[in-house]
């Protein structure tokens, strides 16, 4: 099936730039988690990826977490899929930067090495910018700080209210969306 043109990762039209948000938290701040049960990121989750996210320069961010058993496909080796969630994790935390809330659209990932068990990850994403609601953000995963590169990703986020949380999820009230607003 050929993908309509909107949905693709790949802009189809000059972005509006981005603008990294006067509160933003500074860049090396490490950003903590934006729910304790998160799989990608909550500390509380008891198999989860516990990546840990860092403001970078402009829109950007990093994140590292380091590939345990609980994260394996074939013997030995990451799944896809947890690898697609830490790409997705580390998109997602551009909104940090840009104090909008957003939700994953699309996201096109490249495998393109194995990440073995015990491997720390290093993951940086860079928001392209926007067009309306959409926001469209690469990221890439290293095998180490200047490693090989192992993945790749395009996305594209849409911006929503804050009341997407409430009405779609559980365990959030209206308050804690506002709150988070003011103070993400
Ligand atoms: C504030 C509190 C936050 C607290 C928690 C923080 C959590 C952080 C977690 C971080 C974790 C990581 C993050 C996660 O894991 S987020 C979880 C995974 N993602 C989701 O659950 C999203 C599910 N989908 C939806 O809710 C709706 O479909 C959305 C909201 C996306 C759009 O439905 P809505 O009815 O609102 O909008 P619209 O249809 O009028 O479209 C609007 C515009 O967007 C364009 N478009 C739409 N869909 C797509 C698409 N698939 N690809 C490309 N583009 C798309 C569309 O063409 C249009 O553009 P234009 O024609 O206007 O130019």
């Amino acid at each position: 099936m050929i993908e309509p043109p909107t949905r693709s990762a790949t802009p189809q039209r000059e972005l509006e730039p981005p603008e990294r948000h006067p509160e933003a938290p500074a860049p090396g701040t490490v950003l903590p988690s934006h729910y304790e049960n998160c799989v990608a990121c909550g500390p509380s989750h008891p198999t989860g990826l516990r990546l840990v996210s860092t403001a970078g320069p402009e829109v950007s961010i990093s994140g590292e977490f380091t590939v345990t058993a609980d994260h394996q496909g074939a013997p030995g080796l990451a799944h896809g899929g947890v690898l697609a969630l830490a790409l997705d994790e580390t998109l997602g935390g551009l909104s940090w930067l840009l104090r909008r809330p957003m939700v994953t659209g699309r996201l096109e990932t490249d495998y393109i090495r194995p990440v073995p068990v015990g491997t720390t990850l290093f993951l940086t994403a860079r928001c392209l910018g926007f067009a309306g609601r959409r926001m469209y953000a690469k990221a890439v995963g290293r095998l180490g700080p200047e490693g090989s590169v192992a993945l790749r990703a395009s996305a594209v986020f849409v911006v929503v209210p804050p009341e997407h949380f409430v009405e779609h999820g559980t365990d959030m009230t209206t308050e804690q969306v506002h709150d988070y607003e003011v103070n993400p």
